[in-house]
């Protein structure tokens, strides 16, 4: 498959940056990570003057053939019942992208309910649901490519219809499993580390969990060696998720166009590990709008090198953490471009040092 040709972010906007912020009315640095996201801002965008428009999340959803092992604490059939939820304003991630200025898209790649045509609702199923991936690969290679492209073709629709900002979220009972089976493999992590409670299973559920997660990495191994250097797709392919493809699929799309990227939780950032495997300038684009509370999740961000915008103890998913951050990412570029230099509003420069 042709991967989207995305082009690294300029150090040299950063440093422009860097010294238009030195020249703002405050105390040096006193807006501290603010500044850092707004000069990353800038380089993306090319511009002093960042200013961040429309936002999208695109909530790709699927079902898990693992989660038939008893590892969520809630019946699969809640993915679709979700999907519909979201569809008709229910759920909190349209509340809060009402709030934060983005507009919902929802892309099925893999559930197993039978979905009404909605125009907000980009049908592109995959097959209904991956395989359970304790025992089998949870999709084919060519399927795995197949969810990407959904992915990236979704993030080209709300690119389209005006989205400047751009965040991915998920939807799949039992997406924690697969998500912790990636990202052990990807980081060389063993299952204990990486497995949470996900939805909130008790400790009979969450032992069983670790022990499925450990047989998933091991059938994979077997199959494709050392798992952090394998294909990544292949890796992808093995363990899954659907909408963890299309969620590789829209950070990529959204790289690829040069658009700042915003990961949600743990399931989301599975995503864009994946993205960056697969392309690694991904990276420059990406934003992390929180931490959440699953365990794994800083291990992924620590790997990734990113520093959450927020940390609220979210562990919902749905892009809700990702889009909470967008009022504070527009308020970073708002003030890189709209603040007065010290020179323009006439206050005096620092006394001593700077
Ligand atoms: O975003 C997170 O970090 C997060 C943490 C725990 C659960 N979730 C959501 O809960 C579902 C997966 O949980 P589970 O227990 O079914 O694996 C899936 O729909 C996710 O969006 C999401
Ligand atoms: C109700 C519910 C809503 C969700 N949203 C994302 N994952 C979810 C899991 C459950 C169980």
């Amino acid at each position: 498959m042709q991967l989207p040709n995305v082009s690294p972010v300029d150090p040299g906007w950063l440093e422009a940056a860097w010294a238009r912020q030195d020249q703002l009315t405050k105390p040096r640095r006193a807006l501290a990570y603010l500044e850092e996201l707004s000069v990353r801002l800038a380089a993306i965008q090319r511009s002093l003057r960042p200013e961040l428009g429309q936002g999208a999340v695109i909530v790709c959803a699927a079902d898990h053939g693992v989660a038939a092992e008893g590892v969520s604490a809630y019946p699969p059939e809640v993915t679709g019942q979700m999907v519909l939820n979201f569809l008709r304003g229910g759920a909190a991630i349209n509340q809060i992208a009402q709030v934060a200025g983005a507009e919902v898209y929802v892309l099925d790649v893999g559930v197993r309910a039978d979905l009404p045509a909605h125009e907000r609702l980009i049908a592109a199923r995959v097959r209904p649901g991956s395989g359970n991936l304790r025992l089998e690969p949870a999709m084919t290679r060519a399927q795995a490519e197949q969810a990407l492209e959904a992915g990236m073709e979704a993030a080209r629709r709300a690119i389209r219809e005006g989205a400047t900002l751009l965040a991915a979220g998920d939807m799949g009972i039992g997406n924690t499993t697969a998500a912790a089976a990636l990202t052990a493999a990807w980081l060389g992590l063993p299952a204990e580390a990486v497995t949470g409670r996900g939805t909130g299973v008790d400790d009979a559920r969450y032992h069983h969990k670790v022990g499925v997660v450990k047989q998933a990495l091991r059938r994979a191994e077997q199959r494709l060696g050392d798992l952090a250097q394998a294909d990544p797709l292949a890796v992808l392919a093995a363990l899954g998720g659907l909408e963890i493809a299309a969620i590789a699929g829209v950070f990529l799309a959204g790289a690829e166009a040069r658009l700042p990227i915003v990961t949600d939780g743990f399931p989301v950032t599975a995503g864009a590990l994946a993205a960056v495997r697969l392309a690694p300038r991904v990276r420059g684009y990406l934003f992390a709008g929180h931490r959440s509370a699953e365990p794994g999740h800083h291990r992924q961000l620590e790997a990734l090198g990113l520093k959450p915008v927020l940390e609220l103890g979210l562990r919902l998913g749905e892009g809700t953490g990702a889009v909470l951050s967008f009022p504070i990412l527009r308020a970073a570029a708002g003030v890189l471009a709209g603040m007065a230099t010290f020179e323009e509003a006439g206050v005096g420069p620092a006394v001593e040092g700077s």
